[in-house]
C-alpha cells in the first residue's frame, strides 16, 4: 500500500487526522538512554490516536551517530505499531545532490515513507525525490507556505501559490485518491487553507503548528475533503511534552487532539 493510502486508511478506519510530531531535545534528558526510552514510548503510548508519525530529523541529526542510530529504531517501531513515517528534513539542492538526499532519507537505511521537501532551488530540483518517493510507494510533502510568522519575508503569497500549482502538476498523472506528491501549508494559516486546498485537489496537506505555535483544529475543516480525508495535522511539542515527560500527558494530548479534529471533522 501506498503511504498516501495507508494514512488515508487510518483516517477512514482509525478516525484519526493526526500526526504525531518526534522532536526529542536533547536538553530534555539526563542523557541519550533516557531521550530514547522517552521518544519510544510516546511514538507506542499515542499511536492508537495518530495517522502517521513525523521525526523531525534536526533532532536526530543533532545527536550525531546515536541520532540515526536511534532514527532507524523509532522508523522500525512506527512500522510495527502500522504508522506510516514522514521525515521533516525539508531537504532540497541541486539535482546530484537532491538524489543523494532521496536515496538516503526515502530509500536508504534510515528511510522513511516519506519526506518534507524544499522547492527554492527550482522545481527541477524536486524531480529525483518524486522519482524516489513513486518508485517506493512513499511521498513527499512540498514546502508550500511553512508555519512560522516570518515565512513570508521570502514565500510571499504569489511564490507559495506557484509551488503549489507545481505541485497539483507533479501529482496530476498518479493513481489512486490522493498522490505522493503532497505540500506543507502551516496550521497557523487557516484563513489560507481553501485556497491551496483548491490548488491542489489530490495533494495530502501536511499541517504543521498545531498546539504550541498556536494552531487549533477548529480552524482546519477548510483542508480537508468532504469526509475528513486529505490532510494531516502535526503536533510535536503539544505532544512529546504535554505536560513534562509524563507518557499518560503525551498519550492524553494525542487523544484530545484526535477528539478536536474529529469534532471539527465529522
Ligand atoms: O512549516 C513548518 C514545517 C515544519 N515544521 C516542523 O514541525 C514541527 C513543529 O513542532 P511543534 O512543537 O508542533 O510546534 C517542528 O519539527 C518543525 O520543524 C513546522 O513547525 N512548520
Amino acid at each position: 500500500m501506498t503511504f498516501a493510502a495507508a494514512v488515508t486508511d487510518r483516517t477512514r478506519h482509525l478516525r484519526t487526522r493526526l500526526c504525531v510530531g518526534l522532536d526529542p531535545r536533547a536538553d530534555a534528558y539526563r542523557d541519550l538512554a533516557h531521550l530514547r526510552e522517552h521518544t519510544l514510548d510516546v511514538l507506542e503510548a499515542t499511536a492508537p490516536f495518530a495517522a502517521c508519525v513525523k521525526p523531525q530529523l534536526a533532532f536526530f541529526e543533532a545527536l550525531g551517530v546515536p541520532g540515526l542510530t536511534l532514527l532507524e529504531e523509532v522508523c522500525a517501531a512506527a512500522r510495527l505499531l502500522g504508522l506510516p513515517v514522514i521525515l521533516d528534513g525539508k531537504r532540497g539542492d541541486i539535482g546530484s545532490t537532491a538524489s543523494a538526499y532521496a536515496r538516503g532519507w526515502l530509500t536508504g537505511p534510515h528511510a522513511g515513507d516519506a519526506l518534507t521537501v524544499n522547492p527554492f532551488l527550482g522545481f527541477g530540483t524536486l524531480t529525483p525525490f518524486v522519482e524516489a518517493a513513486r518508485a517506493n510507494g512513499g511521498a513527499i510533502f512540498v514546502l508550500v507556505k511553512t508555519s512560522n510568522p516570518d515565512q513570508a519575508d521570502v514565500q510571499g503569497q504569489g511564490v507559495s501559490e506557484r509551488v503549489a500549482v507545481e505541485v497539483a502538476r507533479l501529482g496530476a498523472e498518479e493513481e489512486g485518491e490522493y498522490a505522493g506528491v503532497g505540500a506543507v501549508v502551516g496550521a497557523t494559516h487557516p484563513q489560507d487553507l481553501a485556497l491551496f486546498r483548491s490548488l491542489m485537489p489530490r495533494a495530502l496537506l501536511l499541517l504543521p503548528g498545531l498546539g504550541a505555535q498556536g494552531g487549533t483544529a477548529a480552524a482546519l475543516a477548510p483542508a480537508f475533503h468532504p469526509g475528513g480525508t486529505g490532510a494531516l495535522a502535526s503536533a510535536s511539542r503539544a505532544v512529546q511534552y504535554a505536560s513534562g515527560l509524563s507518557v499518560a500527558a503525551s498519550r492524553e494530548a494525542a487523544r484530545r487532539l484526535r477528539d478536536e479534529l474529529n469534532a471539527a471533522l465529522e
